[in-house]
């Protein structure tokens, strides 16, 4: 089989603009202890993610689409939350040419998946397109961070037969998450979604472990319905509504119909 088969390009030219939102090349973190963060997604005019829960759809053109996996070349891991693995049965791997299982060596360039479930309920199987992508050497096995003290051990055996594991936290706390993580060997880790682990992360005791923000906004509305990214208000000590969280050092860039939004959190 040819190895570059599906592989997509992302020019040299497109790479520069985004060199100063990425992870150092060095490996250095911001936090001795974590792992540098970057919280990553497509969204639509009116904030969706999806058109239901369940409902995997497409919002990134082909320039941006090759962004996001160019992005995932440059994290060692990437992380969804459980209503993401059973909505969309997705890859997470990398699929730019030259990377590991797209002409290159190994599983070099290929993130490590993280999955949150607290309770083990994502019901996957050897068909699962994670572990098909684990067969093809194409991608790496997922990590799933649950609440269990003893996950149920049909999923533990098939997790373990890919190279995979579950991590077991006494409650999913991000920064313990991410300090776990780092511990693991994860240098750096961007965060996919979907809304109840971003509107999570959003929160203010949260947003001070987001390194960077890159959002692709595509040209659409999905209409009411729509699996939402909105987190929680806050107040001032007035009790006056005050904007939930905002975005500092940013840049937009035009990609084909879409637009990318990098930032950093104003906290
Ligand atoms: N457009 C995009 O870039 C993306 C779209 N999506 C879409 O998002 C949808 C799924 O989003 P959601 O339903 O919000 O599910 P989700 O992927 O955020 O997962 C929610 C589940 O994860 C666990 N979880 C998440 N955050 C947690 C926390 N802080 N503490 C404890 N447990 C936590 C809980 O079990 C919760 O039920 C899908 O339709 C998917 O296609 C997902 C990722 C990116
Ligand atoms: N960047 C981006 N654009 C979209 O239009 C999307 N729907 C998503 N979704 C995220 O990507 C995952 C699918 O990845 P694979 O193509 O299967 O590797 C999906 O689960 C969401 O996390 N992202």
């Amino acid at each position: 089989m040819d190895s570059t088969r599906d592989a997509l390009e992302f020019p040299d030219s497109d790479r520069g603009f985004l060199e100063p939102q990425l992870p150092p090349h060095d490996g250095s973190t911001p936090r001795p202890d974590m792992p540098f963060t970057t919280l990553t997604f497509a969204t639509s005019l009116d904030s969706s993610l999806a058109l239901s829960p369940g409902a995997r759809t497409v919002l990134s053109g082909p320039q941006s689409k090759a962004m996001t996996h160019y992005l995932r070349s440059r994290h060692d891991g990437i992380l969804i939350g459980v209503g993401t693995a059973v909505a969309d049965d997705p890859g997470l791997n990398c699929r730019i040419a030259g990377v590991g299982g797209y002409g290159g060596e190994g599983l070099e360039g290929q993130p490590r998946p993280i999955v949150i479930d607290p309770s083990a309920r994502w019901d996957f199987s050897d068909d699962s397109k994670l572990f098909q992508l684990c067969t093809q050497g194409r991608g790496r096995a997922p990590w799933i961070v649950t609440t269990l003290q003893e996950p149920p051990a049909e999923k533990k055996a098939l997790l373990e037969k890919y190279g995979g594991m579950f991590i077991t936290l006494d409650k999913i706390d991000w920064s313990d998450l991410l300090v776990t993580l780092q511990s693991n060997g994860l240098r750096s880790v961007m965060i996919e979604g979907g809304a109840q682990v971003i509107n999570s992360l959003l929160e203010p005791s949260n947003m001070s472990l987001i390194d960077r923000v890159i959002i692709t906004i595509a040209p659409t509305w999905l209409g009411q319905g729509g699996v939402v990214v909105s987190p929680a208000r806050r107040f001032d000590i007035e009790g006056k509504a005050i904007s939930a969280a905002r975005l500092t050092d940013v840049k937009w860039y035009p990609f084909g119909e879409d637009v990318v939004l990098c930032g950093q959190m104003r906290v």
